[in-house]
């Protein structure tokens, strides 16, 4: 039998600085901690979009396997805002974690606990979380509740239906569009 893969830990180490002031104008979104002995959402530094979400509880994560993490966190968006649970550029290039429903969507009357569903696509290495280390961030984004109004044409476009690699470059899909 061969050895296990040892498990890669992604420490999410936790800030040393001072929190990071709210700048003017900034929404205001109310907050419940589900577990008060975990530090709250926040920003690591002045002008980022995310603030950092932590797993409350301790995980293994195996090679290509998916898990659903919770946070320990609730929310009450202000109507016209939604937030966003998008994965850690860290995490994601050192070892290959990232969030299978990128970005997943927190609506503005969700009252449950944010969860992360979290995938390790390493091949080889089990992903190791403690309760803490912050797995994810959170952008919280105004947005427009749309009427859809059904016409029989749609005005043309530069783009047309053109889309799928279409403007050509590596990424160009051999089949191009689908359907
Ligand atoms: O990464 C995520 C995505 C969603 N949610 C919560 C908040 C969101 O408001 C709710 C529903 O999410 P979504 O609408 O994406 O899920 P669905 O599968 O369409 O379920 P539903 O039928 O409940 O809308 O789940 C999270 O906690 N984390």
């Amino acid at each position: 039998m061969t050895e296990p893969a040892a498990p890669q830990t992604a420490p999410g180490a936790t800030p040393t600085a001072a929190p990071v002031p709210a700048p003017t104008g900034a929404v205001e979104v109310q907050l419940h901690l589900l577990d008060p002995d975990l530090p709250p959402p926040a920003y690591a530094h002045p002008g980022d979009a995310g603030a950092d979400l932590r797993t409350r509880t301790d995980v293994v994560i195996a090679p290509q396997a998916r898990v659903t993490v919770p946070t320990g966190v609730s929310i009450a968006l202000p109507e016209g805002y939604a937030a966003f649970v998008h994965p850690r550029s860290g995490l994601a290039a050192r070892h290959g974690l990232t969030v299978v429903n990128a970005p997943g969507t927190v609506d503005a009357g969700y009252r449950g606990e944010i969860a992360v569903t979290l995938l390790n696509t390493d091949t080889e290495h089990p992903i190791e979380l403690a309760r803490g280390d912050r797995i994810a961030q959170l952008v919280v984004q105004r947005v427009e509740h749309a009427v859809f109004v059904e016409v029989d044409a749609l005005p043309g476009s530069v783009r047309g239906a053109g889309g799928f690699g279409s403007s050509g470059g590596w990424a160009a899909a051999p089949g191009g569009a689908p359907g």
